[in-house]
């Protein structure tokens, strides 16, 4: 042996993982407790995920590199069928699926549909988890537990709750011990691929979704402009759009005398805050391109 062997990896970890699950199961909030930061936005409102984020997340001996979906679902217009291309690209490419139910509702035909979409993409292992777990008595969680049990084959199944961070180590250690041998992929200090415009969007966009309108969450996209940093070195001021599809969704979204846009304003405003070393002043421009889920060229423009 001499001095510049190569240390061994040991037995180190490192892979991809996706959750899927039905639509508001609960995805981007586990995956947010396991990177301990607000990755990727949450809202009560299904179908609020639209692009495959990554965040990650460092033990000692190992790295889960997580990639949120939009979730499976029948698409409707263009924007639904290129999310699930998104979707088919990425379940193809995890080592790991984790198939989210949640503790307080019964396993439906939603499920058993995501099971079936699943179950043709062999390569990756399978666990099954049953989200927001604090929500029930141990009497329905055990029955969920046996009613995901009875859907597939899973290396393993596990309650679990984001919100109150129970058996979040549990299920990190299960996700590390079936990850591959690998080195590290992402360096230690890096915890999403997301650059701060683009979670600056996400967080305007999660704002504006939590005051939106049942009919509205869809037609909201966000981009942001430009962010300029000021002479001080630590002040940036982001200039962010609200697009939406029609005149009369721009007038809900302003509020009577810009209400509601301060409101969205002041509250993504404290989520930079949050995410930024320096202050940030947010601007919001509420912006109208018509139809733009069904048109190619404002969805390339858009990001999608
Ligand atoms: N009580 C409870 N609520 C939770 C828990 N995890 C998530 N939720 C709530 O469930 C709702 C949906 O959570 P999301 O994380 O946005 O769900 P998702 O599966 O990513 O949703 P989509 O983006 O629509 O696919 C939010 O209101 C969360 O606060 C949990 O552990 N306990």
């Amino acid at each position: 042996m001499t001095d510049t062997a190569p240390e061994t990896s040991g037995s180190y970890r490192a892979g991809f993982l996706t959750f899927v699950g039905r639509p508001n199961v609960g995805k981007s909030t586990l995956t947010n407790a396991l990177v301990g930061e607000k990755i990727v936005i949450t809202s009560p409102k299904p179908q609020t995920t639209r692009r495959a984020v990554r965040g990650i997340v460092h033990r000692p001996d190992g790295q889960l590199v997580i990639v949120d979906t939009p979730g499976l679902h029948r698409p409707r217009t263009l924007l639904g069928e290129r999310l699930n291309d998104v979707v088919q690209q990425t379940l193809s490419d995890v080592d790991v699926i984790a198939f989210c139910v949640p503790a307080d509702e019964k396993v439906g035909p939603g499920d058993r549909f995501i099971v079936e979409q699943i179950g043709q993409f062999p390569r990756p292992r399978r666990i099954a988890l049953v989200t927001k777990a604090e929500t029930v008595g141990r009497d329905v969680l055990a029955q969920r537990l046996l009613e995901v049990d009875e859907l597939a084959e899973w290396d393993a199944v596990i309650p679990v709750s984001a919100i109150e961070g129970i058996q979040l180590d549990t299920l990190v250690r299960e996700l590390i011990a079936l990850m591959p041998e690998s080195d590290p992929l992402y360096p230690a200090d890096m915890i999403t691929e997301e650059s701060f415009e683009q979670r600056a969007a996400e967080l305007v966009r999660e704002a504006a979704l939590a005051d939106a309108r049942e009919e509205l969450p869809h037609s909201i996209a966000v981009t942001i402009d430009d962010v300029v940093l000021r002479d001080d070195g630590s002040t940036r001021e982001v200039y962010a759009n609200i697009v939406v599809e029609r005149d009369s969704q721009k007038g809900i979204i302003i509020g009577r005398g810009g209400e509601r846009l301060r409101r969205i304003r002041e509250t993504a405003q404290r989520e930079l805050d949050r995410i930024s070393e320096g202050r940030t002043i947010l601007s919001l421009h509420v912006k109208v391109a018509k139809e733009w889920q069904r048109d190619p060229k404002q969805l390339g423009r858009l990001g999608f």
